[in-house]
């Protein structure tokens, strides 16, 4: 193992330094105190002028974006900004449209008939929602993870190169080294270095996934989604892919949808809260835990609705 899952699984080894098992808010035991989901019009969502203050600059710039599935609109009206080389955390009850938000970021939608974004998406500056985009560039761009592993049937090895040969031209030796350093910089080399030959389906959940953060780190893209990527997991792959999410931080920007709050809490600088297609709140994840703004993001961290 290398340093990175060395780094500690541990719930504590990530976790933000004054988000305490005391003022954190969540409680995910407290069923017993769950209450009728309530009316989304009674919350006084966020405008494009709440957007916290200080933030850093912005990788995503999210703007009156609506989403529908023919004619029913699962976003609406979303205003955010993604923050460079942050960790972005998407939370709320199932169905609220997390998923949703995250399939535009790499316009994952434009596979199915149907389905349509309106409004802008902005990368650097540029729509990534305009009509004559490379789809496909764009995905090299901003890769995704999903929540089950996914690997290809081929082997460890042409699994990482997979995307790479699509969009590049490299050697036999450039391509290994690519090889190398993605599986590296997933947290994987070790385990694998000596059977890249070895199908992809032959390593288990854990290592799986962290074969398809490899993959996606291939391509070197700006962006990475991670669409519940542990909610498959143990809790050791979990913590393994949770310090993992730490380390890539320092290069990528990385938004995430998890169900998991305590996890939302450990790995993310900036939380979401959405529900029923809005966006309800952003904020910091330390203020997000321990001082939300809205009754409703409370009601939804201490578990009474969701
Ligand atoms: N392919 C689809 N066709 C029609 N409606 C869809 C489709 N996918 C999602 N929806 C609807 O869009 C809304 C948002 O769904 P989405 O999957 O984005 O929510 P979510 O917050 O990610 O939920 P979960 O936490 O359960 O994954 C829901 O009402 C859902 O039923």
């Amino acid at each position: 193992m290398n340093d990175v899952i060395n780094k500690a699984p541990k719930k504590t080894a990530v976790k933000k330094s004054h988000i305490t098992e005391d003022n954190l808010l969540t409680n995910p035991l407290s069923t017993s105190a769950q209450m009728a989901q309530p009316d989304a019009s009674s919350f006084n969502k966020q405008t494009l002028h709440d957007i916290p203050q200080n933030m850093p600059p912005a990788k995503l710039e999210v703007r009156d974006l609506n989403f529908y599935y023919d004619d029913f609109q699962a976003l609406k009206n979303i205003n955010i900004d993604i923050p460079d080389k942050k960790v972005t955390a998407f939370i709320g009850p199932s169905g609220c449209g997390k998923s949703t938000l995250l399939r535009t970021f790499n316009r994952m939608y434009d596979l199915y008939p149907g389905m349509r974004a309106e409004g802008n998406i902005n990368i650097d500056g540029a729509n990534i929602l305009d009509k004559d985009v490379d789809v496909n560039l764009l995905r090299a761009r901003v890769g995704m993870v999903f929540q089950k592993p996914t690997p290809f049937p081929m082997s460890i090895y042409d699994n990482v190169a997979f995307g790479v040969r699509l969009y590049e031209k490299l050697s036999k030796a450039e391509l290994d080294n690519r090889v190398e350093w993605a599986l590296k910089k997933s947290a994987l080399w070790p385990e694998v270095k000596d059977k890249l030959k070895a199908s992809g389906l032959s390593l288990s959940g854990g290592q799986q996934q962290r074969l398809c953060i490899a993959r996606s780190v291939a391509t070197k893209p700006e962006v990475l989604l991670l669409d519940e990527p542990t909610s498959a997991l143990d809790p050791i792959s979990t913590g393994a892919i949770e310090a993992l999410i730490e380390d890539l931080k320092n290069d990528y920007t990385i938004a995430i949808v998890t169900h998991n709050m305590q996890q939302a809490a450990r790995v993310s600088d900036y939380t979401v809260y959405m529900y029923l297609g809005d966006m309800i709140e952003m904020g910091e994840t330390d203020q997000i835990f321990t001082k939300p703004a809205q009754k409703a993001t409370e009601d939804y961290i201490t578990g009474r609705y969701g």
